[in-house]
């Protein structure tokens, strides 16, 4: 494990005003990040819904802190901090001074210290592995300096912002068209799970990009999102973005979905994903697997919506995925008052996986929408045709 080096101190967080009602439709959407060349602000998601209050990131280190405390958090949106974050501290002369080699060194440093704050989604390894790909290449060409260099890994940063948010447009696009054609109704009621919305990506969201895509077509009945225990992210995150945009939406307990399946007509079940695998199996935020059997009984559609920088193709079966667990307290207390008996010893995984069997709807990529037997055929597809 990379070691934990010295980062600013954080200047004083900036609070918003108070609690964020739902604004007029049409406004500005959530923005789980704002930057700029040199400034990185990250919404720190543990206040919300109180309150509304974006704080510096100066660099690595910070970075790091942020996503490990779930300050941000959601599989896209934690590997586009990491590297802004790395941006940041590269903009401000970091690893300059010791020439292009040690400013080689340091960038590799940071991409490998930045994949250990939180192991079970995949997007922050493959982040690292590309831009370490990349910078090594760019620090081989004969004309490249420490300046070129800088400037190089600072725009690969940025444009992953860009494409994150082209991506989970496509996805919802995707998504949307093909739960209409499975559906026999005009208008579709969905039921998600976790946060999956602009908080958890660059923008838009993945399975909430489909949802907001079926709003925009007037095709969306209704969504029943979880409250996603232990952490909450639906009651919290979830249901704030959906009042925010208007989107007819209704919480229920994580032990409520079967009997909301049974009686609420959901026509199909969409989640995100943190990490999907050759073969189809996908972890994502626990809960997800009992959603997924209750859904195969009901007969009811199950789908992943995920980006491609989600996939992992270098692991065959969901067995080989790390699982993360959390700290006990996440689930014997609630906004630090304790709940549970004391004493009770407790299990917190903070995702499973489902297998790819139960994902009978499909998975929804920015390239379409496969089977999952079909993923790996169609990722190797889009990375040769590039
Ligand atoms: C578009 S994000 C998809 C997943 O990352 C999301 O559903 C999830 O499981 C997030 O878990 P979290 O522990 O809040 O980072």
């Amino acid at each position: 494990m990379a070691q934990l080096r010295p980062g600013r101190a954080a200047p004083e967080a900036r609070v918003l005003p108070g609690r964020a009602a739902p604004p007029a439709r049409g406004a500005m959407s959530l923005e789980a990040l704002r930057y700029r060349r040199g400034s990185l602000r990250v919404l720190n998601q543990l206040l919300l819904p109180q309150r509304s209050c974006y704080q510096e990131i100066g660099g690595v280190r910070q970075g790091w802190e942020a996503i490990r405390a779930m300050q941000v958090r959601g599989a896209p949106a934690i590997a586009i901090v990491g590297c802004l974050s790395l941006a940041v501290e590269l903009h401000g002369g970091a690893g300059l001074g010791q020439g292009k080699a040690g400013l080689e060194t340091f960038i590799h440093d940071s991409l490998r210290y930045l994949v250990t704050a939180r192991p079970t989604a995949v997007n922050m390894a493959r982040a690292a592995e590309e831009l370490g790909a990349f910078t090594s290449q760019e620090a081989q060409r004969e004309e490249a300096t420490a300046e070129s260099l800088r400037e190089s890994v600072i725009q690969w940063a940025e444009a992953m912002l860009e494409k994150d948010l082209r991506d989970n447009r496509s996805i919802g696009e995707h998504g949307a068209r093909h739960l209409l054609q499975a559906s026999p109704q005009d208008k579709v009621t969905v039921l998600t799970h976790c946060n999956t919305g602009s908080l958890a990506t660059a923008g838009y969201g993945t399975a909430l990009g489909v949802i907001r895509s079926l709003h925009a077509l007037g095709c969306l009945e209704h969504v029943y999102c979880t409250e996603t225990r232990p952490y909450n992210q639906g009651a919290r995150l979830t249901a704030y973005e959906l009042v925010y945009e208007h989107i007819p939406a209704t919480l229920i307990a994580d032990s409520m979905v079967s009997v909301a399946m049974k009686e609420k007509g959901v026509s199909a079940v969409v989640v995100g994903a943190d990490r999907v695998v050759a073969n189809g199996d996908t972890a994502n935020k626990v809960g997800t697997y009992q959603l997924a059997i209750a859904a195969k009984h009901h007969g009811i559609p199950f789908y992943v919506a995920a980006p491609s920088t989600s996939c992992d193709l270098s692991l065959a079966e969901g067995a080989e995925i790390v699982i993360e667990e959390r700290p006990s307290q996440e689930l014997t207390d609630v906004n630090g008052a304790r709940i549970a008996a004391p004493g009770i010893g407790v299990w917190n995984p903070a995702f499973d996986v489902t297998p790819h069997e139960l994902i009978t709807g499909g998975i929804i990529t920015e390239m379409g929408v496969f089977r999952p037997e079909e993923l790996r055929e169609a990722l190797t597809w889009a990375v040769k045709g590039e």
